[in-house]
């Protein structure tokens, strides 16, 4: 069981600095994400964190202890990265139970410890072939299940479901959260992946250009983005951001006045497009509709409010036709003031 904290990492490649400045504390037993676009240094901290590279400065201690220098064989940590290693010439059996062979665990540990890991993944029917007889996805859950079987007391994962089809993810994600939740490990999982950094982790660390821009539960960062950036990537569709006038520190739509914390004549509204509910015209705020799509669970709604791109929802039972315009009530509670200047996102009022 342990701690990890991430203290100022930074990490530079020659003039290029893709980690610029990272601070962190995960929690004994917690399961955190980084999440963020491709290339925007994920993989990298995890590799830091694993000691499979140098940071340029910063520390990173496990259990309180500093492991800046140790080897990763002696960080305390067993890791899952996406390009799966499994060993060819061992059978599946022999490579779950590999971590466990070089603890020198007893035969009897050994074989409760793989069949344990084996029924968590699916994998039992396999255990007596060899890795060249499975498919990509099959030696994917191979890779987790080695990296379960001894119990790790930090657990790095790298998209380890990125080579599963979208049903096996999902089935996967429920397994994997229930799993590491009994088995109190300390995990921390890259992802570019936002729906399953939301399912999984009890907070997410939504890492942008090198720098982690907002720490949350997933509740936090969907409802209270702390920037533009954090509300753009996470969700689906993702937040609006349309740009209002400001007059007297109100913000007025329709019927509906907002006070809003802007100190100049604009400020942006960030408005989750569920979060709104159907009005006549001219009540709140009107989107003019250029396509109107079931979707199954709901109706989404692309078009333009106050002729800036926007998407909302509503619920499949309403009807609504392309080019129509229809009325949004908005709900105050749910809504998001950031500033037009940094997007960065006022404190919610307490
Ligand atoms: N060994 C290296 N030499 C030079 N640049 C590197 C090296 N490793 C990573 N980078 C750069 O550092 C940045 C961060 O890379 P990293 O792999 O951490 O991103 P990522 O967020 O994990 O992206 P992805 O999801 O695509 O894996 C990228 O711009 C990448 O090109």
């Amino acid at each position: 069981m342990a701690n990890i904290v991430i203290d100022n990492i930074k990490k530079s490649f020659g003039a290029f600095q893709a980690l610029k400045g990272v601070s962190l504390t995960i929690n004994d037993g917690e399961f955190v994400s980084l999440l963020g676009p491709s290339g925007c240094g994920k993989t990298t901290l995890l590799r830091i964190i694993a000691g499979l590279e140098t940071a340029t400065s910063g520390d990173i201690r496990i259990g309180e202890r500093s492991v800046i220098g140790l080897p990763p064989k002696d960080r305390g940590l067993a890791m899952v990265f996406q390009n799966y290693a499994v060993f060819p010439h061992m059978t599946v059996f022999e490579n779950v139970a590999f971590g466990l062979r070089m603890q020198k665990a007893d035969e009897a540990r050994v074989k409760k410890q793989v069949e344990k890991a084996a029924g968590l993944l699916h994998i039992e029917p396999y255990l007596d072939r060899y890795p060249n007889k499975l498919s990509g996805g099959q030696r994917q859950r191979v890779a987790v299940a080695r990296a379960l079987a001894v119990e790790p007391g930090v657990l790095l994962m790298d998209e380890p479901l990125s080579n599963l089809d979208a049903l096996l993810r999902l089935e996967m994600r429920t397994e994997l959260k229930t799993v590491l939740q009994e088995a109190g490990t300390t995990t921390i999982y890259v992802t570019h992946d936002q729906t399953e950094a939301m399912g999984l982790s009890d907070r997410i660390a939504v890492v942008h250009d090198g720098r982690i821009e907002q720490v949350g539960t997933p509740v936090e960062v969907y409802n209270h983005p702390a920037t533009r950036f954090v509300g753009s990537f996470i969700g689906n569709p993702p937040m609006n951001f349309i740009t209002m006038p400001v007059n007297n520190g109100q913000v007025a739509v329709g019927a509906q006045t907002f006070a809003v914390p802007a100190k100049g004549s604009e400020i942006v509204l960030g408005l989750r497009g569920e979060t709104v509910e159907r009005t006549s015209t001219g009540q709140g705020l009107d989107i003019q509709v250029r396509v109107a799509e079931p979707m199954g669970p709901h109706l989404l709604l692309t078009g333009s409010i106050l002729g800036q791109p926007a998407r909302v929802i509503l619920p499949a039972t309403e009807a609504v036709k392309n080019g129509e315009i229809v009325g949004l009530k908005l709900d105050a509670s749910r809504l998001t003031w950031l500033s037009p200047e940094s997007g960065v996102s006022y404190p919610v009022a307490a």
